[in-house]
């Protein structure tokens, strides 16, 4: 007897490893014991369905899986309403679900602001999560499953490398948040345990699937299609086609460094941070000991100073979505590393930084919270 063809049995054992982790984790946190392989049988999986090759191929094989897991899958379609004819294009990806066996399919309609300021292809993709988070939470589905590939990953990185990003960046896009979850991208053991576009690709011939090439793809988010059609064609034909799998393997690497360097600076925020004084009751200043945090490697101090920022911008009710830009975090970081009286330094969520008393103090400058700032 044969076996699937490679490129099925690789996918398989990747969502098959991505919903087992997904409940042993479920499993360990809930303390709810799992009866062997098998879980509750109304337990659902949600896929993402583009109705592209790679969440197809994901669909088909999650049903699989799901099946031998005692788990049922639900496709969501979610219809952007962007394109004259997105209805229709929801509608074929209705019928290759209901074709590969999905239990439930739904079709969604999302409201996207094409007008508005900002990139037309962020809303899409904000509204798309919002829409599936909301029907995971309505279901109780145990996990999202999106469609990304190892294609999609080096992308990511060589876009983080074109911005100078820092490890955290260039550590890709996650395998597993919370319960979304990308089989595709594999383990990170190896590159092996994940998927590439061309399996996906071969995968829904294999399985003659119906797939929709999205013509949006092409001239909506510019640099990405840059990256993927010139930017990496042209390394891999003057450093070798491994180069793919070796800006995989960097993401890996740096996602472990991050990791750690990330858990780090939590407890050395924890540790430096000063309570409440009696002059800010409320606890808007927020304050960090400079004494704990000066001998610090720079590594930790600017990850420690992220953090601050980013909580004293919650406090002060101005949560950022502006990253901070480095000479920022490193203008605020000279006041611990060669402090000779300057400040206030200003940073992203109307935050203003100081060093006063041994202290580095993130003072918000929204109005309401002026009127308590320390003089
Ligand atoms: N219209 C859609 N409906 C449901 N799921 C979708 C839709 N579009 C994309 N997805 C899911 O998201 C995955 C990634 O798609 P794509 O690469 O187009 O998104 P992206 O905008 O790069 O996503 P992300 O922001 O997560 O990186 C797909 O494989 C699929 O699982």
């Amino acid at each position: 007897m044969t076996g699937p063809p490679p490129q099925i049995a690789r996918a398989r054992t990747a969502v098959r490893a991505a919903l087992l982790q997904r409940l042993t984790d479920l499993a360990d946190r809930t303390d709810h014991a799992l009866h062997g392989d098998q879980a509750d049988a109304s337990a659902r999986i949600i896929v993402g369905l583009s109705g592209g090759a790679d969440s197809t191929a994901l669909l088909a094989t999650t049903v699989w899986c799901a099946r031998k897991l005692g788990l049922s899958t639900h496709a969501v379609i979610i219809d952007h309403g962007l394109a004259d004819d997105s209805a229709s294009v929801a509608e074929r990806a209705r019928t290759t679900a209901e074709r590969v066996g999905a239990d439930q399919v739904t079709v969604r309609r999302v409201q996207v602001d094409r007008d508005a300021p900002g990139g037309v292809e962020q809303r899409a993709r904000t509204a798309r999560l919002d829409a599936l988070d909301e029907i995971a939470d309505a279901s109780g589905a145990l996990a999202v499953l999106l469609g990304h590939t190892l294609d999609d990953q080096a992308e990511q990185v060589l876009l983080g490398l074109a911005r100078g990003s820092g490890a955290r960046s260039l550590a890709g896009i996650p395998r597993e948040r919370g319960r979304i979850l990308r089989p595709f991208l594999g383990t990170g053991r190896d590159e092996t345990t994940g998927l590439w576009r061309k399996d996906t690709r071969a995968i829904c011939d294999q399985l003659d699937l119906d797939i929709w090439d999205d013509p949006m793809n092409e001239d909506q988010d510019l640099l990405r299609v840059a990256v993927r059609t010139a930017a990496l064609p042209q390394l891999q034909e003057v450093l070798g086609e491994h180069v793919t799998s070796a800006l995989v393997r960097t993401a890996d690497l740096l996602r472990d460094d991050a990791d750690v360097l990330d858990d780090l600076a939590a407890e050395e925020f924890t540790a430096a941070r000063r309570h409440p004084s009696a002059e800010d009751p409320d606890g808007t200043v927020l304050a960090l000991s400079a004494t704990a945090l000066a001998p610090l490697a720079r590594a930790l101090r600017t990850r420690v100073l992220k953090l601050a920022a980013a909580e004293a911008a919650r406090l002060g009710g101005h949560p950022s979505d502006k990253s901070i830009l480095r000479r920022q975090v490193l203008a605020a970081d000279s006041l611990l590393s060669a402090y000779r009286g300057q400040g206030p330094i200003p940073l992203p969520g109307r935050i203003d930084v100081h060093r006063s008393n041994g202290a580095i103090l993130f003072v918000t400058t929204h109005p309401a919270a002026t009127q308590r700032r320390p003089s």
